[in-house]
């Protein structure tokens, strides 16, 4: 760890050199100027390089002195073979720096001895070929100048010698002065160029020593900044120091506590192990002395074992003895038993012998009686084929009986032909009955008077025929005064198909209407009204819990089961639908849509069937059915008006039951109608005083049953395709195949028994005696052979 550290600080304090600094060592510097600091020294350059380099590579306090020595030495060589490198760099500055460094050695003597390479100047290879003449030449070349005047004097000694020599010649000599004048304006120029490059070197030298006083202020202020850094490393260093030794002490102060920690453990798992040991030493001696118990015991139990076997094997081997004796006392008791049984078989063969004899003697008393007993048998056989003979007899009365059978069957059948024809005869003479009853009857009904009429009295109302047909009603009408001033009462008689006065119950009059229910059942349209003035009965007629509409299903349900075994099955559906303001409700649906959902009646001209659209429709499948309905259709209409009483005297009431009946035997289908019409309040517009909604409401219902009256009597005129106004009203147009020709209609007219609705009595009256005088065309079924 504290190596990695040091490694680490080390290369980021050499990272941390700058990097003109680190261009400063000595191959970089050559390499970059080609020039070397004049004056520079090889001990100088090795101080100074060690001295830089110091800064790139911090030493650990214990390595720095080794380092400092070894940087010494290398760096002293790298200075010696640097110098060596610049000389053979072959550069002119690099020769002069030479010589500058030669010189600066010599004159301090610390420099190695070996000789400066040669400059490579022009000048100085004239210098160098003058020192190679010279016998004593040093190893230090002088130095080159312009007015190097060495060459000059030797030529001029070598003149001299051939003037002493030879002969003194004025014109060699002028001409020897020329050449050397020649060679000395030669040289001038020479010296002239060479000053010129001087001054040029000069300047470069300039320029490159205010460089390099620049980069040594530079290097001087880097070296002050690292020297900082120095610093500041070492503070760090002594504190990184500190901290390895405070680690150092807690590191070893840690594995003093692991060692004591691991010498207490050492100590516990001894101290444990030996109490394991020892825990286990005294367990396997537990163990031991168990095995040991166990084992003497196993031994006892097996001795134990084999002795109790010994015993054994000594009792059986006892008992086996026992035994044997036993069974041979037993043998020998089983041989006297059988001697004893000997003697009493040989008393036992005697006494069969003697009871043989008896037998013989009993033989032949049977033998006697045997031909008794066979007198009797032939008596019983005579009497057996006396009795065969019977059987015989009476299986052939059985199947006289089973023909008889038979024939009652076919009969019975017969008959039951003949009843189905005689229904089917029976329908059409019911028709035929009801047809000279006339297909348009009235019935006038007299309601009794109520406790809560008001007291105003009761009209006289007689029944003229009432012990006989009940089919007259006379009314004493109001008084008038005559001009004479004489007051009389007119007696009006009017004559209906049938009058039920005030005391007549509900049953007595369905038994009057059953027949057109029946009608209903063979598959006629009927349609049942009830007119008459508010409160005279109308409701409890048809509607009450015992009236027309209850007693009709009831009817119905009661004929159709008949019908069954006749081979009828019959499907009844109900609709209850109300004319309110020319409108059509229905009473079974919704209360919420009364007078709000628009129900609009359809004609099936081609089939005769009339359709409401959106009407709720019942399947009856019980009579009880029909009470519900009625309830329902009640409550609705009290939803509509706050007195249901006001809302039926207001408006028509429509139940229409439909019945469909089909004959699997006869192949016989038919579809009859019944309506049961409940009219409202017949009272005259004049009459009820009514004004606003009420006048609307007595005004459609004036017309409408105004409009049933045309209908009516339209029917009366029996003109063969003439028009009949069904359309001018909503009932007549709901009604229209319940109207006239098709159908049978039953009038019931009303009357209230009291004095003060008498004007209104009368009025229903002469309506109904309307009515009752039209006659209407023949009805026709709705029958037909199914085609299958
Ligand atoms: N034959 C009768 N026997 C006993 N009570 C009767 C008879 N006929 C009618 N009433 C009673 O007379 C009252 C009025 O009868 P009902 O409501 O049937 O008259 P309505 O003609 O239907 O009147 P509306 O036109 O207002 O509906 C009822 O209380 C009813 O019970």
């Amino acid at each position: 760890m504290e190596n990695d550290h040091m490694i680490q600080s080390r290369s980021s304090a050499r990272s941390r050199i700058p990097t003109g600094l680190r261009e400063m060592n000595p191959a970089s510097t050559n390499a970059r100027s080609g020039l070397l600091q004049p004056g520079t020294i090889a001990g100088a350059v090795t101080s100074k390089t060690t001295s830089l380099s110091q800064p790139s590579r911090p030493r650990s306090t214990t390595q720095a002195p080794e380092v400092g020595r070894a940087g010494a030495g290398a760096a002293s060589s790298r200075v010696n073979s640097t110098t060596r490198v610049h000389t053979r760099a072959n550069s002119h500055s690099s020769s002069t720096l030479t010589r500058s460094a030669t010189t600066s050695a010599r004159s301090k003597g610390t420099i190695s001895g070996v000789p400066p390479a040669r400059p490579h100047t022009s000048m100085s290879r004239s210098h160098s070929v003058a020192s190679s003449r010279r016998p004593n030449g040093h190893g230090i070349p002088r130095p080159a100048t312009s007015l190097d005047t060495h060459d000059e004097e030797d030529s001029a000694a070598t003149v001299l010698g051939k003037r002493k020599g030879a002969e003194w010649d004025q014109e060699s000599r002028e001409k020897t002065m020329e050449d050397l004048m020649n060679t000395f304006v030669t040289k001038m120029s020479q010296a002239g160029q060479e000053s010129t490059g001087m001054k040029e070197a000069l300047e470069l030298y300039k320029s490159r020593v205010s460089e390099l006083e620049a980069s040594r202020k530079e290097i001087t202020d880097m070296n002050l900044t690292l020297r900082v850094e120095m610093e500041s490393l070492k503070v760090r260093l002594g504190a990184s120091e500190d901290a390895l030794k405070d680690a150092q002490r807690e590191h070893e102060m840690e594995i003093d506590e692991i060692g004591s920690r691991q010498r207490r453990e050492l100590e516990s798992a001894r101290f444990d192990a030996k109490r394991e040991l020892e825990s286990l030493a005294s367990q396997h001696q537990e163990e031991i002395r168990e095995l040991k118990r166990r084992f003497d015991h196993e031994m006892e139990d097996e001795r134990a074992a084999r002795l109790r076997e010994i015993s054994q094997m000594t009792s059986q081997t006892a008992i086996d003895t026992q035994k044997t004796n036993m069974e041979l006392e037993r043998k020998e008791r089983e041989i006297a038993t059988l001697h004893n049984d000997m003697q009493a078989l040989r008393a036992e063969l005697e006494r069969e012998r003697k009871s043989n004899r008896d037998l013989r003697q009993n033989l032949d008393t049977a033998s006697s009686n045997s031909v008794t007993m066979e007198s009797s048998v032939r008596a019983l056989k005579a009497r057996i084929e006396f009795l065969e003979s019977g059987r015989e007899e009476q299986s052939q009365a059985f199947e006289r009986l089973n023909q008889q059978m038979m024939d009652a069957l076919a009969e019975t059948n017969a008959t039951k032909d003949k009843l189905r024809k005689e229904e089917t005869l029976r329908r059409k003479l019911h028709n035929q009955v009801q047809e000279l009853k006339g297909n348009i009857r009235v019935f006038c009904r007299v309601r009794p008077s109520l406790p809560s009429d008001p007291p105003t009295g009761s009209a006289q109302i007689q029944y003229p025929d009432e012990t006989e047909d009940s089919k007259e009603i006379a009314v004493l009408g109001p008084e008038e005064k005559s001009s004479l001033g004489t007051i009389t009462r007119k007696n009006s008689n009017f004559s209906f198909d049938r009058v039920f006065g005030p005391s007549t119950q509900n049953a007595e009059v369905f038994d009057e209407i059953s027949q057109l229910v029946q009608s209903a059942l063979d598959g006629y349209n009927v349609c049942i009204f009830c007119y008459g003035q508010t409160g005279s009965g109308k409701t409890y007629t048809m509607s009450s819990l015992d009236g027309m509409i209850p007693r009709a299903v009831h009817q119905i349900y009661e004929t159709a089961t008949g019908l069954e075994e006749k081979g009828w099955r019959y499907t009844m559906e109900g609709n209850f639908v109300e004319v309110y303001n020319e409108n059509l409700n229905d009473l079974l649906g919704n209360p919420e849509e009364l007078d709000k959902k628009k129900l609009d009646i359809r004609h099936d001209m081609q089939r005769g069937k009339t359709i409401i659209t959106d009407v709720t429709t019942v399947r009856l499948e019980s009579p009880e059915m029909v009470e519900t309905i009625l309830k329902r259709a009640a409550s609705n209409r009290s939803v509509a008006a706050t007195k249901a009483n006001e809302r039926s005297s207001r408006s028509h009431s429509v139940f229409i039951l439909k019945l469909i009946g089909e004959n699997d035997i006869t192949g016989e289908r038919s579809e009859g109608t019944l309506n049961l019409v409940d009219l409202a309040g017949s009272e005259r517009l004049s009459h009820s005083g009514a004004t606003g909604e009420r006048l609307k409401e007595t005004q459609n219902i004036n017309r409408s049953l105004s409009c049933l009256g045309d209908v009516i009597a339209a029917l009366g005129q029996g003109k063969e395709g003439g028009h009949i106004p069904y359309r001018n009203s909503k009932l007549t147009y709901l009604l229209q195949f319940s109207l006239g020709g098709n159908s049978k209609t039953l009038m019931f007219v009303m009357v209230s028994p009291l004095q003060a609705h008498l004007a209104e009595t009368l009025t229903s009256l002469k309506f109904a005696t309307k009515v009752h005088n039209t006659h209407i065309g023949t009805a026709k079924r709705q029958a037909r052979v199914r085609d299958s």
